[in-house]
């Protein structure tokens, strides 16, 4: 039986890039500053001391760190001599560090090309654009109209919206054009109006992913986003893995973001969940129900929205505590021949300044009870993930990526 399991820890960066010096992000490091901050007593709001993380650490994950950070071990945590899973970092051929860039490059797809940004922190969106969108989606105007952190503009706006039914428009460093509507006042189905309208309209804008952002509260003191987030995403360039295999009769199960960030192409069911352990239970669930030829593949949002984009170290940190405390149940969920993938899709180191993403390797740690364990080293590419699975389901190579199946060879 051929099955894969991709779990993706968004934003769970491992150091620089060689190229992070063309995104100002020389110095970065998600998960070792998040140790050394743990280590040095300044994480401990509902968590305690140096970071605790014994399966990942098992599986590779220090070693894999250590490496990408040129030698440098996480803070208060050690290497292992013995890990049970293939580890490795990558670095990204995509010319961005959004979340589409990364996923569909952990596919087999890199985006060469650049996407179009509003760059202006202020008036950020052209006034055209603007006016097209107020008529066609017949609101009495915006609010915003610039870079903003999604929690902070609703605090500041949100009660003016919800007195005057102006919507909140914004964006961030990555080619987004973000929507956030009160769901109840303003109501959820509208909102996602609103952003099929935008969708149309920012196509000539080449922007990779219009964002729903609804939020529920009664004032500024208790606004809180829902997990009714919907991201419009354009199709990736070309067919991912996901679509070669589901061309083949395979099966691809997207639990979270998977489906939206790929435009639900190459998808053959989808299933929602609010939170790292929602997520991670339909993650087991699924598995579980899980034939031949399938892949699982979950997207933990929250590591990055809730606690990279927040700028939250401690949050961070308590989120991989958890998310490494579900690794056993995992581990004797799956199969002696599955695959299971641990990856990101770029940074959001905690520390850095700023709320926005940071140019970074990403981890590659391959589990497979019935293959030898071995370094992976830098990998040029996310691509490589992608390469594998190809090799791995038996389809038609990708155009890029190496296969890294070979170095992990079955055991006798
Ligand atoms: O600050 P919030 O709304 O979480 O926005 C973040 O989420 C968006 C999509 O990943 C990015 O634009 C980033 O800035
Ligand atoms: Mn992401
Ligand atoms: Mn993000």
């Amino acid at each position: 039986m051929k099955r894969a399991h991709i779990l993706v820890l968004d934003s769970f960066g491992l150091g620089e890039t060689a190229d992070a010096d063309k995104f100002g992000d020389v110095g970065a490091n998600t998960f070792g500053h998040i140790a050394q901050e743990c280590f040095e007593g300044r994480a401990d709001i509902n968590r305690q001391g140096p970071i605790k993380l014994p399966n990942l650490t098992q599986l590779g994950l220090v070693n894999a760190a250590t490496q990408s950070s040129k030698g440098k071990v996480p803070a208060g945590l050690e290497q292992t001599d013995a890990p049970i899973a293939s580890h490795g970092f990558a670095e990204e051929l995509s010319s961005g560090k959004d979340t589409p860039s990364g996923h569909w490059e952990i596919a087999g797809v890199p985006v060469l090309f650049e996407w179009g940004y509003f760059s202006e922190l202020e008036n950020s969106f052209p006034e055209s654009l603007l006016e097209e969108f107020i008529k066609r989606a017949d609101v009495p105007g915006i609010l915003g109209n610039c870079h903003a952190s999604g929690t902070e503009i609703i605090q500041r706006l949100g009660e003016e919206h919800m007195a005057t039914g102006k919507p909140i428009v914004y964006t961030s460093a990555d080619s987004v054009f973000q929507i956030a509507c009160h769901e109840e006042s303003f109501g959820l189905e509208r909102l996602y109006e609103l952003c099929t309208i935008a969708r149309e309209l920012v196509n000539e804008y080449n922007i990779g992913r219009v964002i729903a952002r609804p939020f529920v509260g009664a004032d500024s003191e208790s606004f809180e986003r829902t997990g009714n987030r919907k991201d419009l995403a354009v199709q990736p360039p070309s067919k991912t893995v996901l679509e070669k295999l589901t061309d083949a009769n395979g099966k691809v199960i997207s639990i979270g973001k998977i489906s939206d960030i790929y435009a639900h192409t190459g998808i053959s069911e989808g299933h929602k969940a609010t939170g790292l352990e929602a997520l991670f239970d339909k993650t087991l669930e699924q598995i579980k129900a899980a034939g031949d030829n399938t892949l699982v593949f979950t997207n933990f949002v929250d590591f990055d929205s809730s606690y990279g984009h927040r700028r939250d170290v401690a949050g961070y940190a308590a989120a991989l505590e958890y998310f490494d405390t579900r690794i056993p149940e995992l581990l004797e969920t799956v199969a002696d021949d599955d695959l299971v993938i641990f990856t990101a899709d770029h940074g959001c180191d905690p520390t850095w300044p700023g709320s926005d993403h940071t140019r970074e390797h990403i981890p590659v740690i391959v589990y497979c009870k019935n293959r030898q364990a071995v370094n992976l080293g830098l990998r040029s590419s996310f691509a490589d993930i992608g390469q594998t699975l190809a090799d791995y389901f038996g389809l038609e190579a990708m155009d890029y990526g190496t296969s890294f199946l070979n170095e992990m060879a079955p055991k006798q």
